[in-house]
């Protein structure tokens, strides 16, 4: 895999929370549908500057894990803390200005418009000027808008997709589709990235190039991230720690190799064809 020149990049917004340290603390949450228990009584922590995993056979309750997290559900019991604030409930765009952005299991761009525009509407989550300004387009909303247009080029470089910055993002291959969403949720500068099967439905080249951004991503920009991913090849080389559902439950936490050693994590997942 190569790297690109660090002087590509943007940095991370700084949180303040030095590398090492607590980012998100997730507390004793339970989520239930209905009789349909998703989690229970679920505790993991994420450390600033690392790659963790979320692993688990369908319907362990891993989406519904990250729905909790960036405010999508709330949790009938437990709480998020999160750099330092602790929550239960949050608005999905309350999420984002605090900082975390996340990716969709089934791509979810506005297909009809371009890779530009598409990584540009992740940006209006942390645009000052509202519509009054845009119509008249002027003085600061001009000013803004041209801030905002310059950090979307510097993704669209660091993502490669200089080509494709014009086309619709619907006529685009799946993998260059996540690619693009991806940008977009970078465009959001998030202090965690969330995706969600951020290798599904691809080839392995296309494997090997996401995998590749998604390091320079967490390494050079600095952004911690979050990601449910079944590939365990993907998961376990790209992983600083791993934590493991199964119906529910955690039944494992720790770094890859003591994960990938663990008997309950065999028999609940790696032992059976997925
Ligand atoms: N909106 C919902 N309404 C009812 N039940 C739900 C809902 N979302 C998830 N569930 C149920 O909660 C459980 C956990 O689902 P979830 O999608 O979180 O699992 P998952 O580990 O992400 O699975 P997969 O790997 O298949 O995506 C499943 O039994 C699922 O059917």
């Amino acid at each position: 895999m190569n790297s690109r020149p660090e002087n590509l990049v943007v940095a991370a917004p700084d949180d303040g929370i030095p590398a090492g340290e607590l980012l998100m603390d997730v507390r004793n949450v339970s989520l239930s549908f209905g009789g349909v228990k998703a989690i229970t009584d679920i505790s993991f922590n994420v450390r600033k500057g690392e790659i963790r995993a979320i692993i688990g056979p369908n319907g362990a309750g891993k989406t519904s894990m990250l729905n909790v997290i960036n405010g999508f559900y709330t949790p009938q019991q437990g709480t998020i803390v999160f750099r330092g604030q602790e929550r239960r409930s949050m608005k999905p765009h309350h999420a984002v200005r605090q900082g975390i952005a996340r990716t969709f299991q089934n791509v979810a761009l506005f297909k009809g418009m371009s890779t530009l525009d598409n990584i540009m509407a992740g940006r209006s989550v942390l645009m000052k000027r509202n519509l009054f300004w845009q119509m008249f387009w002027h003085g600061p909303a001009l000013r803004e808008e041209i801030e905002h247009r310059e950090k979307v080029e510097e993704i669209i470089d660091f993502l490669e997709i200089e080509h494709i910055r014009r086309t619709p993002v619907g006529k685009l291959p799946y993998g260059l589709q996540k690619r693009v969403e991806l940008g977009r949720a970078l465009a959001m500068e998030p202090s965690l990235l969330l995706l969600d099967e951020p290798m599904a439905g691809m080839n392995l080249e296309e494997k090997e190039d996401m995998s590749r951004f998604i390091i320079d991503v967490n390494r050079q920009r600095g952004t911690t991230i979050a990601l449910i991913e079944h590939d365990m090849g993907v998961v376990m080389d790209l992983s600083d720690r791993v934590v493991v559902l199964d119906y529910g439950k955690k039944i494992a936490d720790d770094i890859p190799d003591v994960v990938k050693s663990d008997k309950h994590v065999i028999d609940a997942y790696l032992g059976v064809a997925h």
